[in-house]
């Protein structure tokens, strides 16, 4: 099991051409850290990072935020059908697991906002021990998203060995099946 005598590491991972030539503000980053912030009640730290679409430099920082010992890895950007569009490759390239459900209800709910939800091909998976899961690049699409997937978040970890994560029930009913 990941200590928790430690903070909870939580990786947030931009990857966006723009965002990382300082073109544009990481405004998606900062909506995933403001998601935590709001629910989650354990002592955590981010790991933050902003990197330009390239899938090796992807790979790499996937692995050492896991090797930084994240127990969960959330991406935004890079997951659509354009040609620097490689996030969800970068990602089943390291995981051990996939776990298409997240992709799956990501989309489902997206498709109430946007018909182009259907263009994302954001996954999630298992990568030793620590969970990653690929949010769009929208700013709008990172709530949306998070609020549909993260009830199952502190049981998957639970399942991986990872930290035990206390949530603010006011902001999100986390569901953890009786073992
Ligand atoms: N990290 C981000 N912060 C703020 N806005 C973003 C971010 N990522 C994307 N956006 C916004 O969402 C729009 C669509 O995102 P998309 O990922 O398709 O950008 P892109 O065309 O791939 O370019 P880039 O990789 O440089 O972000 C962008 O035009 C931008 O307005
Ligand atoms: N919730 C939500 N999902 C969304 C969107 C959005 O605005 N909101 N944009 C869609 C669009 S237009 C694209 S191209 C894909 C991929 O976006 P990305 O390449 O920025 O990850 O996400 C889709 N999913």
């Amino acid at each position: 099991m990941i200590k928790t005598m430690e903070k909870i590491k939580i990786g947030m991972l931009t990857c966006s051409d723009r965002a990382a030539a300082n073109i544009y503000e990481d405004i998606s980053g900062k909506e995933i850290m403001s998601f935590f912030e709001e629910v989650l009640q354990n002592p955590w730290k981010p790991i933050y990072r902003v990197i330009p679409d390239e899938k090796e430099h992807i790979v790499s920082t996937l692995k050492s935020m896991a090797e930084e010992q994240c127990a969960l890895i959330v991406t935004t950007g890079g997951t659509g059908p354009a040609p620097r569009d490689v996030t969800p490759e970068a990602t089943e390239e390291v995981c051990d697991k996939l776990l298409p459900g997240f992709g799956e209800l990501m989309r489902q709910v997206s498709l109430q906002y946007v018909p182009t939800a259907i263009l994302s091909r954001q996954t999630a998976g298992i990568y030793k021990q620590s969970l990653i899961v690929n949010l769009p690049g929208k700013p709008s699409a990172i709530r949306q998203c998070l609020d549909a997937v993260f009830p199952a978040i502190p049981y998957c970890l639970d399942l991986i060995g990872g930290p035990y994560l206390v949530c603010d029930e006011m902001k999100v009913k986390v569901f953890r099946p009786k073992r």
